[in-house]
């Protein structure tokens, strides 16, 4: 089968039905990592079989671990109990999260490897790792432009630092966290507000210890290096920040229920379910059960009458990947939906904040642009636009969800990159009842 150039979304009529979001992407990552880094072996069951993971699993087993797949999602990662030197380059894709840790992965070891990735990937800044890498005396050398992919990271012999960071980002924490295994000391990081802590509950799964001391909003986060860990197995549930678009299209198509089961309700990823419901949305969470070490339940989203809100910006950490899916259902509410605080949509795969405005713009809704944020006047939503995606899935699989609720269809381009995060997702949405379709 081709690849088709665009995907098209047509208003569509009520959805319904159960589903299961793909495996949680954070979550997957981490699995791999980890195993590699441990002795023994790791079974994983309900890994991401995205792109973005698939090119981690590829780059750990450059990295000497054995990995093999035994089903579907389950994967059986062999640890070495540490990285060897890898005898080619490690292109992580489109994975911000796969390249920043395993850099600081590699770094802990007396390795040296080159990591790069794809066109938007390439565009990232990577010094916000690199800098603290390099303080821990990982020694760094930008291949092309600085602070860019690609990056030599020659490691070994680290020191553990004390690390203040300006913005809450998980992937530099755990950049530093998994680089501090290896170092000698206790390295510690402290966030202003708090983010996604799956490396945290991780590293404790593979027999770490690992000290959290509340910080007025945020944390500090401490690690003895030295610490060795061992495989185990790894259950992962539904990733929040996927199951989002089934649920988003269940709030805005007339009529419709949909039901995501098991997804996984870390306090720490939804701040988007928080904020819909704030907006007025009938989201009912059932069977909320504890498993893998993460709350998780099955999330409803019943069709409603959505009013704009402002969205606090200290929320913005629990909730960073769902701005764009956040802004399709504000172009639906009543009133104004305020997202400030959230500047560094800019540095995700794509200008998230530029391409959210054009895109919502084609399709005629009313939108402002701001420096670190946006705002969207919901009402009518016209459609009837070709959306430019960049390289970028989350931006793709939002505007599908507008097309589903527009007056005139909605296309998007590079439809391929969906896969990035979540394999499937058209049929998914077939399944409830959307009408998405290839287009040329
Ligand atoms: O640690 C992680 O798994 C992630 C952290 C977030 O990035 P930042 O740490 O850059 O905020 C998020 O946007 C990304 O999709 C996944
Ligand atoms: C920002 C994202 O991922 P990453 O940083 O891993 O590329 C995302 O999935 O929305």
């Amino acid at each position: 089968m081709t690849t088709p150039s665009h995907l098209t979304a047509r208003r569509s009529r009520a959805l319904s039905g159960r589903t299961r979001a793909p495996g949680d992407k954070s979550m997957s990552h981490r699995a791999l990592i980890l195993g590699a880094m441990a002795s023994g072996t790791t079974e994983i069951d309900g890994l991401l079989e995205g792109d973005d993971v698939l090119a981690t699993a590829r780059a750990v087993q450059a990295f000497g671990a054995g990995v093999e797949r035994t089903g579907p999602g389950r994967w059986r990662v062999t640890g070495q109990g540490g990285f060897r030197q890898p005898d080619s380059l490690i292109d992580c894709g489109n994975a911000g999260t796969g390249v920043r840790l395993l850099m600081g992965a590699a770094a802990g070891y007396p390795v040296s490897a080159v990591f790069d990735g794809d066109a938007s990937l390439r565009k990232r800044p990577m010094k916000r790792v690199a800098g603290p890498l390099v303080e821990m005396g990982a020694r760094l050398d930008w291949l092309g432009e600085e602070d860019r992919l690609p990056v030599q990271v020659s490691g070994g012999a680290l020191a553990a630092i004390d690390h203040t960071q300006s913005v809450a980002s998980a992937q530099i924490k755990s950049a530093i966290l998994l680089a501090g295994l290896n170092a000698d000391g206790v390295t510690t990081v402290a966030e202003p507000e708090r983010s996604r802590d799956h490396t945290e509950r991780m590293l404790r799964a593979f027999g770490a210890e690992v000290g959290v001391e509340a910080v007025g909003e945020g944390w500090r986060v401490s690690l003895r290096g030295g610490q060795r860990l061992t495989g185990t197995a790894v259950w992962i549930p539904g990733d929040p920040s996927s199951a989002a678009f089934p649920l988003a299209a269940g709030l805005v198509v007339p009529g419709s229920s949909v039901t995501v089961e098991g997804v996984m309700l870390n306090p720490l990823r939804t701040g988007l379910f928080e904020t819909w419901r704030e907006m007025g949305a009938d989201l009912t969470i059932s069977n909320r059960r504890t498993a893998g070490g993460e709350e998780v339940g099955d999330v409803t989203a019943r069709h409603s009458e959505l009013s704009g809100v402002v969205v606090p910006e200290a929320r913005a950490a629990s909730m960073i990947d769902e701005y764009p899916i956040l802004a399709v259902t504000a172009a639906f509410a009543e009133g104004e939906t305020v997202m400030r605080g959230v500047g560094e949509m800019r540095v995700k795969e794509s200008d998230r904040i530029s391409l959210m405005v054009a895109g919502l713009r084609a399709c005629g809704v009313d939108v402002a642009e701001e420096a670190e944020g946006f705002v969207v006047a919901g009402g009518a939503v016209p459609g009837g636009a070709t959306v430019h995606t960049a390289h970028d899935h989350r931006i793709a699989m939002s505007h599908l969800v507008l097309g589903l609720a527009a007056e005139r269809p909605v296309a998007v381009d590079e439809p391929d990159m969906i896969a990035t995060s979540f394999p499937g997702f058209v049929e998914l949405m077939r399944g409830l009842g959307a009408d998405i379709a290839a287009s040329t």
